[in-house]
C-alpha cells in the first residue's frame, strides 16, 4: 500500500477507502472550484479501481466548455500561462493526472447540455460534483441527476462565502426545491446598463436589429420604450458620421443634450423628482479635439480616481476615437467586455456623464468595472475550502451507500449536511444545517422519472398518438397533457398533433417530456427521458414497462391538520407491473419494495411530529 493510500485508509477506514476507489465520479466544471475538487479527488484515489479488470472505466470524468483565460490563473492552479487558450478540461486532466498516476481521468471539452450527456450517461456514475458558475447548467445537472438517480454535490462561492449541498433523489431537497432569485435584469434607466447594453451596441454593434438589445423589465412603461426606439433611430443617423472629426461632439450632444432635453420636456415625470440637466459639448470642452483626446488617454490610466465631468467628457471623446478607429479598420462588432479597456473607458465615462445629468453620485472606473461586469471577486481560499467540503460530503454519501442496519445511513445520507463557509467570519468559519427533505410540490423532484425508449433514437415512425395510447395503457392515464421543452403538444383539447411523427417533438439525448394528469384526483407528473434503441422490437417502449403513479399529495385544510397528523398516501415511486418477467423489471420492483420499506423505517425512526416526504413525493404524517 502506498503511503498516501495508507493515510486515506486510516482516515476513512478500509471499507470506505475501497468504495472511494471503486466509485466513478463526474465533475462538471473545471474552473475555480472544479480545479480544487479535481485535485482532491485525484489525491484521494477516487475511481482508481473503477470498473472491472476486463472493462476498466475512467474513474473520473471532467467536463468543461471553456478555454483558459489569463484572469483564471490567480486561482485555477492547475493552469499556467503556457496553457492560455487551451481547453480547461484537457489541461486540468493533464496536470492533475501527475498527482496520482493510478487515477484515470477522462476529459471532455464540451457543454454539459450536449445531447451525448443523456440520462444513460449520468447513470454510469456513483456521484456527480457540480462546480459551475451559472444557474441554467446547475439546474440542468440537478434534473439529470434526479432522472438518473445519482447523488449530486452542488457547490458555489461568492467572495468569502461558500456553500455545499448534497442532493439525493427522494431523500433531500433538490437544487430547485427552493426557488432561486432570478438573475438580475435591470430597468432601462439603470445607468451603467444603459451605457453597456444600449449606447455601446447602438454605436458599435452589428446590425440595427441586433443592436437594439435593451434589458426590459416590467417596470418599463410603453412610453419609455417608444421613446427609446425614437432615440435609437436618431442615434443611427449619428453613427453614420463615424470617422469624421465632429463624431464625438455629435454623439455627445445627441445623447447628453438632445435626448435629455426631450426627457426634461415631459414635465409630469419631474413633479416629484429632480429633472435632469442636459450637458453640452461646447460648454464643457477645454481645448482642441486633439488636446481633449490626449487628456482622455492620460485620465483613462487613472482608474481609481473619480473623474470630474470635464474629465468624463475627455475620456468619452478619447474612447469614442479609439473605438471608431477599431470599427473603421475592420472590427465588425465591438461588445462590452470588462477586460477590453476601450469598451470599459467608454462605458465608465458615459455612465458618469449620465449620472451627473441625473444628479447621481459619480464613480471611479474601477468601481464601474465591478458593477458593469457584475464582478464579485473570486477568492482562491474560498474555492479551496469549498472544494474540500464537497469531497468530505462525497465521502458521507458513499458511506451511506455502503448500507447499514435499518437503512439509517441511507436515510440520513451518511450524515451529509448543508455546509456554509464564511472564510472571513470571526466566529465559526464553517457552519452546517440538516438537509431538508424534498418539497412535496417541487416541480423538479416531485415527479416520477422514467424512460421512453425510441426506435432509432428518434421514435422511428411512431406518432404522438402512439405515445398517447402507450401512456393510457401502461400508466392508466385518462385525461392528461404532454409537454416538451417547446410547450404543450397534447391535451384533451389539443388533438391536432396526434398524427404527427414523434420525432418532430423529441429532442433526443437530454430532453424531457412531461406528462401531467388533468383528472380530478391528479397523479404526480411523469417525466420521461428519451433513450435510443436500434433493435427490431416495438417503436416505442416505456421503461419500466408499466408504471403506477402515486397521486399528488392533497393539501391539508387547516381543520384536518389541527395538530393531528394522518397518513395520506404511500406508494412506491415506480412499480413495474407484477406480470413483468424481465429481470430488469423484477429488479426494479425489488428496489421499489426495498425503497418503500426503507421509507417506512425512516418515518418510524424519525418520529417527527411534522412530516416526512416519502419516496413517491407524497407526505406521510405520523399519528400522534
Ligand atoms: N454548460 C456548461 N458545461 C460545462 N462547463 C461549464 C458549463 N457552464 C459553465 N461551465 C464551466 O464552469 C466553470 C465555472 O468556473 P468559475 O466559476 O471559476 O468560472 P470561470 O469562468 O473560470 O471564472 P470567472 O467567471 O470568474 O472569470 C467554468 O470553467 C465554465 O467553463
Ligand atoms: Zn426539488
Amino acid at each position: 500500500m502506498q503511503r498516501r493510500d495508507r493515510g486515506i485508509a486510516q482516515s476513512l477506514g478500509l471499507l470506505l477507502t475501497k468504495c472511494v476507489k471503486e466509485s466513478r465520479v463526474l465533475l462538471v466544471g473545471a474552473g475555480g472550484i472544479g480545479c480544487e475538487v479535481l485535485k482532491n479527488l485525484v489525491c484521494c484515489g477516487f475511481g482508481s479501481l473503477s470498473g472491472t479488470a476486463s472493462s476498466k472505466k475512467p474513474g473520473i470524468v471532467v467536463i468543461d466548455l471553456d478555454t483558459i483565460d489569463l484572469s483564471n490563473l490567480n486561482r485555477q492552479f492547475l493552469f499556467r500561462k503556457r496553457h492560455i487558450k487551451k481547453p480547461k478540461a484537457f489541461v486540468a486532466k493533464e496536470t492533475a493526472s501527475q498527482f496520482n498516476p493510478s487515477v484515470d481521468i477522462d476529459a471532455h471539452h464540451a457543454s454539459i447540455f450536449d445531447s451525448q450527456y443523456n440520462v444513460e450517461f449520468f447513470e454510469t456514475f456513483d456521484l456527480v460534483f457540480n462546480a459551475l458558475d451559472n444557474l441554467a447548467a446547475r439546474r440542468h445537472v440537478n434534473r439529470m441527476c434526479l432522472a438518473a438517480n445519482v447523488p449530486l454535490i452542488e457547490s458555489g462561492t461568492t467572495g468569502f462565502n461558500g456553500q455545499v449541498q448534497a442532493i439525493k433523489k427522494r431523500v433531500t431537497e433538490c437544487y430547485d426545491c427552493n426557488p432561486k432569485p432570478v438573475q438580475k435584469t435591470f430597468p432601462i434607466c439603470t445607468i451603467r446598463i444603459w451605457a453597456k447594453s444600449y449606447l455601446l451596441p447602438e454605436l458599435f454593434g452589428t446590425s440595427e436589429e441586433e443592436s437594439a438589445d435593451v434589458a426590459v423589465t416590467e417596470g418599463d412603461s410603453a412610453d419609455e420604450l417608444a421613446k427609446l426606439k425614437e432615440e435609437a433611430e436618431a442615434l443611427k443617423n449619428v453613427r453614420r458620421m463615424m470617422g469624421k472629426s465632429e463624431f464625438a461632439q455629435e454623439v455627445f450632444n445627441k445623447v447628453f443634450h438632445d435626448d435629455i432635453e426631450r426627457l426634461r420636456s415631459m414635465t409630469e415625470m419631474w413633479q416629484s423628482r429632480k429633472a435632469p440637466e442636459a450637458l453640452s459639448f461646447e460648454g464643457l470642452k477645454a481645448g482642441s479635439e486633439t488636446e481633449i483626446i490626449e487628456h482622455g488617454r492620460t485620465l483613462a490610466e487613472q482608474d481609481q480616481a473619480v473623474w470630474s465631468v470635464q474629465d468624463d467628457l475627455a475620456v468619452f471623446t478619447y474612447s469614442l476615437d479609439t473605438l471608431s478607429n477599431r470599427c473603421l479598420t475592420g472590427e465588425k462588432v465591438i461588445e462590452f467586455d470588462k477586460d477590453d479597456k476601450d469598451t470599459l473607458d467608454f462605458v465608465a465615462s458615459a455612465a458618469n456623464l449620465r449620472s451627473h445629468i441625473f444628479d447621481i453620485p459619480l464613480h471611479s472606473e474601477w468601481e464601474i468595472k465591478q458593477m458593469a461586469g457584475n464582478i464579485i471577486p473570486a477568492i482562491a481560499t474560498s474555492n479551496a475550502l469549498t472544494a474540500s467540503l464537497c469531497v468530505m460530503e462525497g465521502f458521507k454519501i458513499l458511506r451511506s451507500q455502503l448500507g447499514s442496519v435499518g437503512g439509517k445511513e441511507e436515510a440520513t445520507l451518511g450524515g451529509a449536511k448543508m455546509v456554509f463557509l464564511n472564510s472571513r467570519s470571526t466566529e465559526r468559519m464553517i457552519t452546517t444545517q440538516t438537509l431538508a427533505p424534498p418539497k412535496a410540490d417541487c416541480p423538479v423532484c416531485s415527479p416520477v422519472y422514467a424512460k421512453l425508449r425510441l426506435r432509432n433514437g428518434e421514435g422511428g415512425k411512431a406518432t404522438l398518438q402512439e405515445l398517447v395510447d402507450l401512456l393510457k395503457e401502461k400508466v392508466g392515464y385518462d385525461e392528461f397533457a404532454i409537454t416538451t421543452e417547446a410547450g404543450i403538444i397534447y391535451d384533451p383539447d389539443l388533438e391536432d398533433n396526434l398524427e404527427k411523427p414523434l420525432k418532430d417533438y423529441v429532442t433526443h439525448g437530454n430532453g424531457f417530456i412531461t406528462v401531467s394528469d388533468e383528472g380530478d384526483e391528479a397523479k404526480v407528473d411523469l417525466v420521461l427521458s428519451t433513450v435510443a434503441h436500434s433493435g427490431e422490437d416495438a417503436e416505442l417502449q416505456l421503461l419500466p414497462d408499466s408504471i403506477m403513479l402515486p397521486y399528488k399529495p392533497k393539501r391539508e385544510s387547516p381543520a384536518e391538520t389541527n395538530g393531528h397528523a394522518k397518513e395520506i398516501r404511500a406508494t412506491p415511486e415506480v412499480v413495474a407491473a407484477p406480470t413483468t418477467t424481465s429481470s430488469a423489471g423484477a429488479k426494479r420492483k425489488r428496489e421499489a419494495d426495498e425503497e418503500a420499506e426503507s421509507v417506512k423505517k425512516r418515518v418510524m425512526a424519525s418520529k417527527s411530529e411534522v412530516h416526512v416526504v416519502d419516496d413517491d413525493g407524497a407526505i406521510l404524517l405520523d399519528d400522534d
